[in-house]
């Protein structure tokens, strides 16, 4: 048995109901009956869990309970209708289930033959009215609030609606508003008459328990995200609008990631190109103590005060316009393509593009065996060593060079000037991990300068690109601020068109966490819709660059390639600014007043 006892409800300064006490039994035909206005909605709406904003106590067989909905299966026909328009008629009917996670033998599907697969916008109203009861009865209720469920209904249409209300009444509570005295005289085992929010006269109800059926589980995980897409594919413009500004967004975030990331690789590529690999320099008045080692396997030291003029065929005295400027002596290479390699440290091996500018017009092959001179000046005094060109190599260097022994220019400046002169400077190969080596080569030479070569430039470069790259990330952070903005507006645009089938819902028993699971899914397929579509969009753009604008516009090989462990750092960041450019939304639910939208 239900007891409301001392109910009162107030809108504003207007009272509603004013102590309203009635009892209801576990079964049975009871009809609420008054003029407009008197209050039998507003009593519904709290016998139906929708309205909570009420004082007084509800109580079921003799317990107090917070809503009926909480205890027991308490469904609603409005006058209305309010079906989901966009939900088959069965999905409709079955509405119950997509909160409840039950499953219900199938009621009376004779009251929808003829229309079963019409859509909800395409039924009569007789129709329409008849899917809203098999919906109310679908869930085998304990009670069945009805609110004008017959007023636009033709004779033949109401007999139906009623005679089926009326079976229900033998198990469950029916309650019934109506201003069809005729209706309620005839169907109803008990009629409280209402008036200015008060009840008038009273009834006395056998003390009946409510027999609770059981319900069969059905476990459907999927039932609140396919009410998600539903609603997305009805809203389908709206959909389209949040994908669009979603992809746009991401698409100049990522190609902005994208291109500042392969620039910076291919920066950082170049100038690892222009310095010579696993090599440190090293300054210091002792530097001729570094020797080879296991992982340094070549040493290369510069002499103090010495200036390499360059290559002479000419050794009787240096003549500046008979001798090619060489910007370095490289070290030893095991490189060549033509001649043999160095044998010993009179033995010079020359790169393809000093060797072309020694040969004149001659054939490089010429070169080899001939002998050179290497200038050099000390102090004020210029001297040529001769040596012999025991090989070409085939690389083209951007600048003159050629190659001998680590150790041959020691050996011959000393020879030509003094036994005294200094190495302060230098430059070492090593083998392994660069940080190890450093470490070893600071504790074994303490007094000694080692700097990584490229390492600065590197660093230098490094904090550039960054800057430019924070640059661009404020612009293009800029876009996606301006695109969650317009992605949180569509959403609440999206939310308060749907707000009545989110009323429905909580009708039918959803709950507000189902309703932001709901709003989170539609979310989650905004962002992997429009993530997939910027991918793709993102795959597309660099495939014509690679393949056709760049070859055009470059001669090197640069390439760009997307980063995507970075690609998935944006998706995740934009999806959180998403869910926060939702927050309106989420808050437009669980302020939703569901009487009041359901009213309208
Ligand atoms: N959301 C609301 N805000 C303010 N007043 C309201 C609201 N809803 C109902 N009322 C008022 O509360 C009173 C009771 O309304 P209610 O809808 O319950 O009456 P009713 O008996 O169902 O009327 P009807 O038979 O015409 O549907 C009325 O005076 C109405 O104006």
């Amino acid at each position: 048995m239900i007891t409301l006892s001392n109910i009162n409800k107030r809108y504003l300064s207007q009272s509603a109901l004013t102590d309203v006490n009635m009892t209801f039994p576990a079964h049975g035909f009871v009809s609420i009956v008054g003029p407009s206005g008197c209050g039998k909605s507003t009593l519904l709406n709290i016998i139906g869990g929708i309205d909570h904003d009420y004082q007084g106590k509800i109580m079921l067989d003799g317990k107090e309970v917070k809503s009926l909905p909480g205890v027991l299966r308490v469904t609603m026909i409005f006058q209305s209708y309010h079906l989901i328009h966009y939900l088959s008629n069965l999905h409709n009917i079955h509405l119950y289930d997509d909160f409840h996670k039950t499953k219900f033998p199938d009621y009376n599907n004779k009251m929808m033959e003829g229309f079963q697969k019409v859509p909800v916008t395409k039924l009569s109203l007789g129709q329409r009215q008849r899917v809203a009861i098999l919906r109310a009865l679908y869930p085998e209720p304990d009670i069945i609030l009805c609110d004008e469920p017959t007023a636009s209904l033709d004779a033949q249409n109401k007999a139906l609606v009623m005679n089926a209300l009326k079976e229900i009444s033998h198990n469950a509570l029916v309650i019934f508003v109506s201003h069809d005295r005729h209706l309620v005289d005839e169907y109803s085992d008990y009629i409280y008459h209402m008036e200015d929010g008060e009840i008038t006269n009273t009834m006395t109800c056998h003390q009946q328990p409510h027999q609770h059926h059981p319900i069969k589980r059905h476990f459907h995980p999927f039932a609140i995200f396919r009410l998600s897409v539903l609603a997305l594919k009805c809203y389908k413009k709206r959909f389209f609008q949040m994908c669009f500004y979603l992809s746009l967004a991401l698409v100049s975030i990522m190609l902005v990631f994208t291109l500042s990331f392969s620039l910076r690789y291919a920066i950082l590529d170049y100038i690892d190109s222009m310095l010579p690999k696993s090599t440190i320099s090293f300054k210091g008045a002792k530097a001729t103590k570094i020797t080879k080692q296991h992982n340094i396997p070549r040493v290369f030291y510069y002499v103090d005060d010495i200036e390499l003029l360059g290559l002479s065929e000419n050794g009787e005295h240096y003549l500046k316009n008979e001798t090619l400027f060489i910007n370095d002596e490289t070290g030893y290479t095991n490189k060549v393509n033509y001649g043999h390699l160095i044998s010993s440290d009179d033995e010079i091996i020359l790169p393809y593009n000093t060797a072309r500018k020694l040969a004149g017009n001659d054939s490089v092959h010429q070169l080899i065996g001939k002998h050179f001179y290497i200038y050099y000046k000390y102090r004020n005094l210029v001297k040529g060593v001769e040596v012999k060109i025991a090989g070409i190599s085939m690389e083209r260097l951007s600048y003159d060079a050629f190659y001998q022994n680590d150790q041959a220019n020691i050996k011959h400046l000393k020879s030509l000037f003094s036994d005294n002169i200094k190495c302060t400077l230098g430059i070492l190969y090593y083998k392994g991990n660069h940080k190890k080596v450093m470490k070893e080569l600071k504790k074994q030479y303490p007094s000694i300068q080692f700097k990584i070569v490229g390492e600065k430039t590197k660093q230098n470069m490094n904090k550039t690109i960054d800057k430019i790259e924070f640059i661009l990330f404020l612009f293009a952070l800029i876009a996606i601020l301006s695109s969650c903005f317009m992605i949180g507006e569509i959403m609440y645009l999206f939310v308060e068109s749907h707000v009545k089938d989110y009323a429905i819902e909580c009708a039918y028993g959803a709950r507000r966490f189902q309703l932001f699971k709901q709003l989170f899914y539609s979310i989650i397929i905004v962002v992997v819709v429009g993530g997939v579509v910027s991918v793709n969009l993102l795959y597309g753009f660099v495939t014509i660059l690679n393949k056709i604008v760049l070859p055009k516009l470059f001669t090197s090989s640069f390439y760009i390639s997307i980063p995507f462990m970075l690609v998935s750092v944006t998706l995740a960041g934009v999806f959180i600014l998403v869910i926060i450019s939702a927050l309106a939304s989420f808050l437009r639910i669980s302020h939703l007043n569901v009487a009041d939208v359901l009213k309208r």
